[in-house]
């Protein structure tokens, strides 16, 4: 094609209604050098005044964008590899979406509602699809070869380089972490650091019992916020088992602090998992000013404790660092740096101690909000154990079967985790359920969402503990074939490393609660215990439902509830009582 030479038309349309024909006429208006035309063009531009130049150099480029913008919608929308499955429209141009409702701590909501309106398989954002099946969560979740942790999760690298075994998405150094972590949370290990819990638990139920008026044992306690006190113990239990100390957060409120510090963060960690590219914005500067001052005090804080830790001498403690610090991995010869292993406990922090609280939290809000169930828990605990001190992993712990269906009861209702754990397929013949998912793309079941598929968990916005137990109208294959697919540690390669830990927490601080005390709810609306209510929009709209803001970790209040000395446990209050925060080694 010659441009130098260009035939100019004046093109006139004529337009008939009816059956009448279009016609189009051309009119030659002229013979025109191209290279003159520039050159005019050119020059006319550089003749204008400065502001014009500005505003003519605005709108083409905001014309560009806008023409880049719409193309990249239609070809999302029309003709991307994903472009042929359902999902709210702004999910399959955006991952916006996802970063949005993450922020709004709803995104486990927006995912459940999606399964009903669309169907099993949605477009989550542009490249990412959510499924809603067994054979999907078995698929994505278990494959070794064809899948890897989601791009997503680098953007909670603080400095490059500073991975630990949640962030690690390289599948090769993933299973190097977990080799060594995996000596840490053996069962032996965990025996090993059960003292610590149990002193922590006890911590607990003291604090719960005390009251402003020193001669009311017997009598009902202040009101507790019991996401308060639960996260207070959970995170005193992560300091001692990643920091070999406590952080003193149930006995005084100097590190208070470190809480709003991990919550600000998991927050804003939340909306980049979603969306990575928003953090090349910078956003940070701006939505998160008074986090970066907080996050400082929090590293200064971390980084004292670290340099504590590390000068007492590497067994000094029974904690994580002494159980990991000399093992060497088989199958590279290379042990963990102290570095690598400071950055390991401070991510515990967020993984054991901010999730663990939510579902002892979870726990407290079931039981206040079904006193049966809370009643036959007691009976169960009170007639296992005559003597609260022998309450500590084992088979009669283990014997409690009602404990361990409460527990697993409430983190089926309430997932501590409770979004997709986005997965990148990383093979070009990724098969899920029938559809072919192209290399690069994302896939996930939400937990959330998977606990309360009716197909599997009939009446699954009822707490039922019974669900869990074994008799002969519920046979143990009902059961088996439920705990196939109740996953709040997430299954196969990537599985909760903390697992085991968790639910020895779990039940050791649980029982000794219920042992000692008896509570009641001063205030059974929904602010008083932190469920839903009627009339709220979709997804808080159930009281019997624990609410929780996800956001990777969740954000909850309540319950509120007070509790006094059972009946029967008076002889073991006054070593309660007695009981000195300092831990004897
Ligand atoms: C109720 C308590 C807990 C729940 C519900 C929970 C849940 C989870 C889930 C769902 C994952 C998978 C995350 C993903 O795939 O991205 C995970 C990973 C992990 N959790 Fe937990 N967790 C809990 C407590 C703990 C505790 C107490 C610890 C340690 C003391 C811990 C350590 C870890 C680690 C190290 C990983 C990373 C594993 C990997 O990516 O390979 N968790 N947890």
């Amino acid at each position: 094609m010659n441009f130098e030479n260009l035939t100019v038309f004046n093109v006139e349309r004529v337009k008939t209604l009816g059956h009448h024909i279009v016609t189009t006429k051309y009119e030659q208006i002229a013979n025109v050098d191209f290279r003159h035309v520039v050159a005019t063009g050119v020059e006319s531009f550089l003749t204008m005044k400065g502001l014009e130049k500005v505003k003519l150099l605005g709108s083409c480029l905001l014309g560009s964008w806008l023409v880049y913008l719409v193309v990249g919608i239609i070809y999302r929308v029309y003709f991307h590899p994903l472009a042929k499955y359902p999902g709210p429209f702004l999910a399959k141009i955006t991952n916006f979406y996802g970063a949005y409702y993450n922020g709004r701590g709803e995104l486990h909501i927006q995912t459940e509602k999606g399964f009903k309106e669309y169907g099993p398989v949605i477009r989550q954002g542009p490249n990412k699809l959510m499924f809603q099946s067994e054979t999907a969560l078995m698929t994505i979740y278990q494959s070794k070869h064809d899948i890897q942790k989601s791009k997503g999760y680098t953007s909670m690298v603080p400095t490059p380089g500073a991975w630990n075994t949640f962030t690690a998405v390289d599948r090769e150094y993933a299973r190097f972490r977990r080799r060594i972590l995996g000596h840490g949370f053996a069962d032996h290990r965990i025996r090993e650091f059960e003292p610590i819990i149990l002193h922590h638990a006890k911590m607990f139920v003291k604090r719960l019992l005390s009251s402003p008026d020193p001669e009311s044992v017997g009598k009902w306690s202040t009101v507790w916020n019991m996401t308060e006190n639960c996260r207070h113990m959970a995170y005193d239990i992560m300091g001692e088992f990643g920091f070999g100390q406590t952080f003193g957060l149930q006995t005084s409120d100097k590190n208070h602090f470190i809480i709003d510090a991990i919550h600000v963060a998991v927050a804003r960690a939340g909306v980049y998992v979603q969306y990575p590219q928003l953090q090349k914005w910078n956003l940070d500067k701006v939505f998160y000013i008074n986090a970066w001052k907080m996050r400082t005090k929090f590293f200064e804080l971390m980084g004292r404790m670290v340099h504590e830790r590390v000068s007492e001498g590497k067994h000094a403690k029974k904690d994580l660092f002494s159980f990991v610090i000399d093992v060497k991995d088989p199958e590279t010869g290379r042990s963990l740096t102290e570095t690598e292993l400071a950055a390991e406990s401070r991510f515990l922090l967020i993984a054991g101690a901010d999730t663990t609280s939510t579902g002892m939290t979870g726990i407290f809000f079931y039981l206040a909000s079904n006193p049966e169930v809370f009643k036959k828990l007691a009976h169960e605990i009170r007639t296992t154990f005559d003597d609260p001190n022998d309450i500590r992993g084992g088979a009669k712990l283990k014997s409690c079967k009602y404990l361990y269906a409460v527990m697993d009861e409430s983190m089926r209702m309430s997932p501590p985790v409770s979004s997709a754990l986005w997965r990148e397929v990383t093979s070009d013949n990724f098969m899920v359920d029938g559809n072919h998912v192209p290399k690069g793309m994302d896939v996930g079941c939400s937990l959330y969402a998977f606990h309360h598929n009716e197909k599997i968990f009939s009446d699954s916005y009822t707490f039922n503990p019974d669900r869990w137990m074994v008799s002969e109208s519920n046979p143990a294959e009902k059961v088996a074939a439920l705990r196939k697919y109740f996953n709040p540690f997430s299954l196969g390669t990537r599985v909760c490393s903390g697992m085991n830990f968790t639910l020895t927490e779990l039940a050791d601080s649980i029982a000794a609660a219920v042992w000692y005390l008896d509570m009641e709810a001063p205030d059974t609306t929904a602010e008083g215990l932190g469920g839903g209510y009627v009339g709220a929009k979709y997804g808080r709209h159930r009281p019997q439902e624990f609410q929780l803001y996800d956001h990777i970790t969740c954000g909850h209040d309540g319950p509120y509830l007070k509790f006094r000395l059972r009946e029967g446990a008076k002889k073991w209050a006054a070593e309660l009582m007695d009981m000195s925060a300092t831990r004897e080694e």
